[in-house]
């Protein structure tokens, strides 16, 4: 299991007044979507994760001065965008990794950059998704460019990010936080997406119109059928305190 420490609140901030943003992390196995959601959420990287296990984190942030409570789904498909409904209608923003060392990882992205611009086509709203380059610390393997990325992300209307697991954590912290950001963007420009956001039966009091924002509720959201909600405490949080032993996936620890 991972996470097993409460969550950290921001001390003037009651828990009522967070927005939440729902981040789904996309891509083929091996592309780095649980490193990158692990460094986001511990600042640290772990080489080894169970690749059949999906799960929901949950870290509250604060990103320009606005508290969110960030959830995060790490996806574990099998066979590429199939049975996508358990992400499709909690998404608040999507996050499509491939690996700069492997052209397999980047076509097999293209499959899902494709899925969701029809999902976004289906219920005319411009859900974000970023497409994430990782691992650029391996660089003298590199067989997808920077422009073949950049292209990509341009054709589907997504920004796009190069970046590595393994080196500093505020650059994946930026990509994380610049998701959020774009999906608040979405929300202040589009009457469409829902007006609040609504965690379980979180009292929907004291969040001006101009920082609400959530998921695209075209339907009834369900729970993701098969993801755990884990919480675990904020990085910031986390590094103010002692480093707490985390119990990760498969048993790694962490220290
Ligand atoms: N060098 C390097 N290795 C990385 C990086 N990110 C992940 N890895 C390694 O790539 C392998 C796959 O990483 P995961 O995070 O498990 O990839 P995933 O996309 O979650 O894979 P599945 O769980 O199988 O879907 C692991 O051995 C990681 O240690 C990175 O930025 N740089």
């Amino acid at each position: 299991m991972f996470g097993k420490g409460k969550t950290c609140h921001f001390a003037a901030v009651p828990e009522r007044y967070l927005a939440e943003c729902n981040l789904v992390v996309l891509g083929v196995m091996g592309s780095g979507k649980s490193a990158l959601t692990v460094k986001f959420l511990t600042k640290r990287f772990i080489s080894e994760y169970d690749p059949n296990l999906e799960d929901i984190y949950s870290s509250e942030e604060m990103i320009d001065h606005q508290p969110v409570m960030v959830k995060v789904m790490d996806t574990a498909d099998q066979d590429g965008p199939v049975n996508c409904e358990r992400y499709l209608s909690w998404a608040s923003g999507f996050m499509v990794v491939y690996s700069i060392d492997n052209m397999q990882s980047f076509k097999g992205c293209q499959r899902y950059l494709e899925a969701l611009a029809l999902h976004r086509k289906a219920i005319h709203l411009d859900v974000p998704v970023l497409l994430l380059g990782n691992k650029v610390d391996m660089e003298r393997y590199r067989q997808v460019s920077k422009s073949e990325g950049a292209s990509l992300a341009a054709r589907f209307g997504g920004q796009f990010y190069e970046v590595s697991a393994c080196l500093d954590f505020l650059s994946v912290q930026r990509v994380f936080h610049d998701a959020v950001r774009e999906v608040r963007r979405e929300a202040d420009r589009s009457p469409l997406f829902p007006p609040l956001c609504r965690g379980e039966d979180r009292p929907l009091v004291g969040i001006s119109s101009a920082h609400t924002f959530t998921t695209p509720c075209y339907k009834e959201l369900p729970a993701p059928a098969t993801a755990k909600l884990i919480t675990v405490k904020s990085s910031r949080a986390q590094s103010k305190r002692r480093a707490p032993t985390l119990t990760l996936l498969k048993g790694f620890k962490i220290f």
